[in-house]
């Protein structure tokens, strides 16, 4: 039987526990001296030949040292497996050996903690959770005890105290329990259910103790082929892709830093803000973690497209387009080539430069490969010259003719270098050379439709927006080949157009990926509404696709009201489901119009009486207006945009619609959905995101009209909310 003892510092099991934590915490600071005090540089005279060596070391050293850092509100270990003494470590001297907390008389144990501790003798204090034999803990069950007799979890107070532990017998003669030994595992219910109702503060939490078998299938599985995970709100996408880079960190840590590291995606500041700590809580302090625009990055993003704009400069012709535009830039030289050599000319047919340059543009070479080869492809048809006149050529004649005036001159006319921006800000401010780049590619609609407004003078001056960059980035693509990302997590992948797509894919060119992200939630006009069809545009069709369906953050109550929307947003998809049922978690308030934000404002003062944090979510162009009322009415509230640490601000943060993908808060207040819907073209899709990002409570407050899938029948659906409504 599953066991929750009390919070009892009295418990002599509790103590012992305690005792080992300490004895635990105490190893991993002395793992940590050692590294910062031992000296691992070469020389310390520092020779001109050890500097090299020594600042990689030393760079080594500190990322070891940040890693070994003991974060005081991180506990150390989580759960303990214990196996039948012999079966985990040997009898006799080494590690574990003797009686101690990882050996009692008859059983080994595993404590499984964030990362691998041992002690002076080097005996393994905690495992690391991403070790195989911690695979158990996540996966066994009565089914399938794995060899393990017991599972322990524990329960840990705010300032990572040991308070409580859950004892779940696995071994056969152990789980008389009534339970159907075939139903898999327990799952650490009440931990589980205690760790998400936890309430919010601050940013994301690790969820390395509780996570579900369905999750630890996806963080576990093997790095190629590259996985997609298709889940609901809340089903815990992001945290599967940020456990998942710390696992293959584990488990390929040198081929990931040989092939250019990992990186994570995500859709905005906002949300990179709200995840940077889980990683470094998991001892994972390397991975570069941006967005999209970031990563692309040759300007900054200042003007948003029109959706018309927006889904024409996503579509995956717009690579035709620039490639046709690039590629019309290389042009047969009209007269002969002369070179002068001393007293002598030789001279090159415009014909027979014509044929290298065709000869050359055959290839499959990056364009910026093109000026280096055809300049060394004329100084041989010279050099051919002058050795068929009988002149003496010496080694560094090639060389010489490459760098020849005349020769440069040519190159440089036949094969005009690119700069990318200027590629770009051609193609959309020239009607006639989009043209004559789209013909038959895009409509003539569609060609007005990618022109940039107004008449910038260069490219400095000119306003991009984040669907340019992607076109940029195309056409830097084809100029020289970016540097590539061992393996990139790309989470809220959903909205990412099929341009986009495609920078991403040119940066993981060996590596894999893992996306993440859920159909329903495609918000951008030019996003795709189909796995199948963004994993071509990522150039990995042969991607594992996996969905995840349980909603671990929204009650069920609340997913059930926001799957109403499903059938419109995204008909092929299941409904999800919420693991946490009960009711009294959705109230609707309708008010007159000039009462609708002192309803509101009530909404919030009664939403923090509760504990954690409150989001009030509102349609972009009412966001700071809103702030500005509460703040007015005396309520401290931070807006999200304002300011990166918004989120951590204040307990009530006042978010954008736009900007609410990936957030979570214990309890929301949702401001006129008809004014989010009615905001862009996918607004019922945003409607969608809007509503599911409470873990505890939602309040609508509407005087326009709701939706009408939202509407009449709620009425059956949360008859009790509708009650309680009235009293906001
Ligand atoms: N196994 C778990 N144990 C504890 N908490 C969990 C677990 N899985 C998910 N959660 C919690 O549920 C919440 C939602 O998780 P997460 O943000 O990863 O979901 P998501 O699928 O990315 O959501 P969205 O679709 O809204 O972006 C988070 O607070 C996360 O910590």
């Amino acid at each position: 039987m599953a066991e929750r003892l009390p919070d009892s510092a009295a418990d002599p099991e509790i103590r012992s526990e305690r005792a080992f934590l300490a004895e635990a915490r105490a190893a991993l600071r002395r793992m940590h001296e050692d590294v910062v005090t031992t000296e691992t540089v070469q020389d310390s005279a520092e020779d001109a030949d050890y500097t090299f060596t020594n600042r990689l070391l030393r760079m080594d050293r500190r990322r070891r040292a940040a890693e070994l850092v003991d974060l005081p509100d991180v506990p150390l270990f989580f759960g303990r497996l214990d196996y039948p003494r012999g079966r985990v470590y040997e009898d006799g001297d080494g590690p574990g050996a003797g009686a101690g907390p990882t050996r009692a008389a008859d059983t080994d144990r595993v404590y499984i903690g964030r990362r691998h501790v041992h002690d002076g003798r080097g005996t393994p204090l905690v495992i690391d959770w991403r070790a195989p034999i911690s695979a158990a803990f996540y996966r066994a069950g009565p089914g399938d005890p794995q060899g393990v007799l017991l599972r322990r979890r524990y329960g840990f107070s705010d300032a990572a105290e040991l308070t409580a532990y859950e004892d779940e017998p696995l071994a056969a003669a152990a789980t008389a329990d009534g339970r159907d030994p075939a139903a898999g595992p327990r799952l650490g219910d009440e931990l589980l259910h205690a760790e998400i109702e936890r309430p919010r503060t601050g940013p994301m939490r690790d969820i390395v103790a509780t996570i579900q078998p369905e999750q630890d299938d996806l963080v576990r599985a093997p790095i190629r082929p590259t996985l997609c995970v298709q889940g609901a709100p809340g089903t815990g996408k992001t945290a599967v892709g940020l456990h998942r880079i710390a696992y293959l960190l584990y488990t390929e840590r040198d081929r990931l830093r040989r092939d250019g590291g990992v990186a994570i995606l995500g859709p905005n500041r906002s949300f990179l803000s709200y995840i940077r700590r889980v990683l470094p809580a998991l001892g994972e302090v390397g991975v570069r973690q941006t967005t999209v625009d970031e990563l692309i990055a040759p300007a900054p993003v200042r003007r948003a497209d029109t959706p018309e704009a927006e889904r024409v400069k996503g579509d995956a012709r717009m690579a035709e387009v620039i490639r046709r535009d690039l590629w019309s830039r290389p042009q047969p030289p009209e007269e002969t080539l002369v070179v002068e050599r001393g007293s002598r000319r030789w001279r090159v047919p415009a014909a027979e430069l014509a044929e290298v340059l065709d000869e050359l543009r055959a290839r499959d070479m990056a364009y910026g490969a093109g000026p280096g080869l055809l300049a060394q492809r004329v100084a041989h048809l010279v050099m051919r010259r002058i050795e068929n006149s009988g002149e003496a050529v010496e080694p560094g004649t090639l060389s010489g003719l490459r760098r020849n005036r005349a020769v440069s001159a040519v190159v440089r006319r036949m094969w005009p270098k690119a700069d990318p921006l200027r590629l770009v800000l051609g193609l959309l401010t020239d009607p006639d050379r989009l043209y004559r780049a789209a013909e038959g590619v895009l409509t003539p609609e569609e060609q007005r439709a990618v022109l940039l407004p107004g008449r910038p003078r260069g490219p400095k001056s000119a306003k991009w927006s984040n669907a340019d960059l992607a076109l940029i980035d195309e056409a830097t693509g084809l100029v020289e080949r970016p540097d590539t990302i061992g393996h990139i997590v790309v989470d809220e992948a959903q909205d990412l157009s099929p341009m986009q797509c495609r920078a991403v894919a040119r940066r993981c060119s060996r590596g894999s990926l893992t996306v993440l992200g859920d159909i329903a939630q495609a918000t951008a006009p030019s996003a795709v509404d189909r796995w199948e069809t963004l994993l071509e545009h990522l150039g990995q069709p042969d991607a594992r696709l996996a969905v995840l369906d349980r909603g671990f953050r929204v009650p069920a109550e609340i997913i059930d009201y926001a799957a109403r929307l499903l059938p419109a947003i995204a008909p092929g998809l299941g409904r999800p489901t919420g693991v946490r049922q009960g009711s009294g978690a959705l109230r609707i308030a309708s008010a007159a119009a000039a009462e609708r934000l002192a309803v509101l404002t009530a909404a919030c003062r009664e939403a923090l009486e509760g504990e954690g944090s409150v989001g009030v979510i509102t349609a972009d162009d009412e966001a700071a207006a809103v702030a500005g009322r509460l703040r007015a009415e005396g309520l401290r509230t931070a807006l999200v945009g304002e300011s990166e640490d918004a989120l951590e601000a204040e307990r009530l943060v006042c978010v954008p619609a736009t900007l609410a993908q990936g957030l979570e808060f214990d309890a929301v207040v949702v401001d006129e959905p008809a004014r989010i819907a009615a905001a862009e073209e996918r607004g019922l899709h945003r409607l969608y995101v809007v509503l599911t990002r409470a873990v505890t409570s939602l309040r609508i407050v509407h005087a326009e009209p709701l939706p009408p899938v939202l509407e009449a029948p709620a009425r059956e659906a949360v008859g009790a909310a509708d009650h309680a409504c009235r009293a906001v």
